[in-house]
């Protein structure tokens, strides 16, 4: 890969991607830009992964074939602003943000750029993100395969239709934070019980790891897979009961509902 990515911002989200890219052997590390707003975390962000480090968003905007505005969604109006005139021919410019529409990103950038929207989530840290794209008028067919396989890179990858963006920060964007609450709590359970905590997380991430490959490899229902955990009058049944009188369903689907609500509402 000869292209360059840059990445304006480098906070919880851009220093995921680049902490992804920078061990993707077909990326190398001089092909990987970016800014932050601080000299610390500019500081932090190079001696950490060895990336070029720019001063302004402009100097990224000039060299990057892919620029990824992983800034928050009230700062895209300015960004959009600073970049607009600096941009490389050709450059995507990739808005990662929640409530950022296309109209927004059509509005604020010159007439021929192109662009993209995606909704990642923090596990691309790890090569296990999921990412939906809005695939837009301004990129070809080349462009949309170009940027399905750079963002294969950090997991999983679907085009969707842009009316499903504010359902995708809640299934896949927001949703790791309260499997994170979960997965604590779990291990909070068994602390109490006598383990230790750090084994604890062990035990507690793991299942929760292993839940999910059964879902996304035997492709059966998640109910038929709880009923084969449930053993007939066994251990299992006894805490479903439990979180069934808790209204666990109805608190993680309000949670989900909450979170699309405050992304449309954020909604540009
Ligand atoms: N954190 C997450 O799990 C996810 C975040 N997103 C989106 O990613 C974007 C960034 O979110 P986070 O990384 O969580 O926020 P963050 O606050 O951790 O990072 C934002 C970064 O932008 C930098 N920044 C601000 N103004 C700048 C400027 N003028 N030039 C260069 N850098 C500047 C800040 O210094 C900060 O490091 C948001 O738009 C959010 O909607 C999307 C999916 C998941
Ligand atoms: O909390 C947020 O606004 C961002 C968007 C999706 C996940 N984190």
């Amino acid at each position: 890969m000869n292209k360059i990515i840059g990445f304006i911002g480098a906070g919880n989200m851009g220093e995921a991607m680049i902490r992804k890219l920078i061990e993707y052997d077909d990326f190398k590390n001089e092909n990987i830009i970016a800014t932050a707003k601080t000299v610390e975390t500019r500081n932090k962000i190079k001696n950490t992964y060895n990336i070029k480090v720019l001063e302004n968003t402009s100097e990224v905007a000039k060299y990057a074939d892919y620029l990824v505005l992983a800034v928050k969604p009230h700062q895209y109006e300015n960004i959009l602003n600073e970049i607009r005139g600096s941009l490389k021919e050709n450059a995507i410019v990739i808005s990662i943000a929640a409530g950022i529409s296309s109209n927004f990103m059509r509005k604020n950038l010159n007439k021929n750029t192109k662009f993209v929207n995606i909704m990642p989530n923090t596990p691309v840290m790890v090569g296990e993100g999921m990412i939906a794209l809005y695939a837009n008028e301004s990129l070809d067919t080349n462009d949309i395969n170009d940027l399905l396989s750079i963002f294969s890179i950090f997991g999983k990858v679907e085009v969707v239709e842009e009316d499903l963006m504010d359902a995708v920060t809640a299934v896949s964007g927001s949703s790791p934070a309260f499997v994170y609450v979960m997965i604590e709590s779990m291990a909070d359970a068994a602390v109490l019980m006598g383990m230790k905590r750090d084994v604890a997380y062990t035990f507690a991430a793991q299942a929760v790891l292993g839940a999910a490959k059964m879902v996304l490899e035997t492709k059966e229902h998640p109910g038929i897979l709880k009923d084969k955990v449930c053993s007939p009058g066994g251990t299992t049944i006894e805490g479903i009961k439990e979180l069934e009188e808790k209204n666990f369903r109805a608190a993680v689907i309000d949670a989900s509902v909450a979170v699309a609500k405050k992304s449309k509402s954020m909604n540009k």
